[in-house]
């Protein structure tokens, strides 16, 4: 309120309050006027708070929207964060998964399936482009006896340490595996059977090296193979038994030898 507004209203109440101005012919319309100029004021007023309180509580609803769209904004991280761990769980999984499909458990070497899958490719190669490819059936000598005489767990290092030696001789792109048992397969593609015979001479050679220590003694584990080349037109358990036969030659001519398949 400005000053001279100040002096007039109080100039105005001084005059409405004067006894001796009462009768006075303008005093009811003064009366009237500050009565009504008393409302339009009131009225501002109340005007003037209702828009205050509306933008206090604008405020406060945007300030509670901030909140919300905040508390959202972390929950939504929070399930973001969740997806991806559980995404990330899945893909270890599926890896799991398909390596307990394809490996063996104890070896840690490829199984049959993959074994077989990759049979199966080379044979389609062969018929296809005519290069030769072959196979080597390999099994530990007396195995039985390892573990009648050590115990079940030596016989277990045995295998992995066997396949751990076999699979460091062959080549980046043979395909070492657990065929069953204390027998392994090794696929060799690309090569001839004499090429295989070297190769398996090696691995042999290596696995006769190999020092399995049980207390202060020194197991010496010696291997038989049977090897087969892949002949055109023949189904690949026709060469796998070709492989099996010449296996079971090599044990009857005494263990720790290797043989070539007709
Ligand atoms: N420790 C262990 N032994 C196994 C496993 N799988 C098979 N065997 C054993 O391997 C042995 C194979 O014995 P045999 O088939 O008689 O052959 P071998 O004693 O090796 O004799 P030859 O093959 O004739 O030289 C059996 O005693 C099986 O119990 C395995 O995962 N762990």
């Amino acid at each position: 309120m400005s000053r001279d507004q100040g002096e007039l209203e109080t100039l105005i109440k001084r005059l409405l309050a004067d006894p001796d101005l009462r009768e006075h012919p303008l005093n009811f319309a003064l009366g009237q006027l500050w009565f009504q100029y008393r409302e339009l004021l009131n009225r501002m007023e109340r005007i003037t708070r209702m828009s205050d309180a509306y933008q206090s509580m604008a405020r406060q609803r945007e300030l509670s929207l901030a909140e919300r769209f905040d508390k959202q904004l972390r929950q939504l991280e929070k399930v973001a964060r969740i997806s991806d761990r559980y995404q990330h769980m899945m893909r270890e999984l599926n890896i799991a998964l398909k390596e307990a499909a394809t490996h063996d458990p104890l070896t840690a070497l490829a199984n049959r399936r993959p074994l077989i899958e990759r049979l199966k490719a080379e044979t389609e190669r062969c018929e296809r482009l005519g290069h030769g490819f072959c196979v080597a059936m390999l099994d530990i000598d007396r195995f039985k006896l390892i573990n009648d005489r050590y115990g079940h767990d030596v016989g277990d290092t045995v295998l992995i340490e066997t396949a751990r030696v076999m699979e460091a001789e062959v080549r980046d792109y043979d395909l070492c595996g657990r065929w069953g048992g204390e027998e392994f397969l090794i696929i060799l593609p690309e090569s001839v059977l004499a090429l295989a015979d070297d190769i398996v001479r090696r691995v042999r050679s290596a696995i006769d090296r190999m020092k399995v220590r049980v207390g202060d003694e020194v197991l010496s584990i010696t291997i038989s193979a049977g090897l087969a080349q892949y002949r055109g037109g023949e189904s690949y358990s026709g060469l796998l038994n070709r492989a099996d036969a010449a296996l079971l030659q090599a044990k009857r001519n005494g263990r720790d030898s290797q043989q070539l398949a007709d």
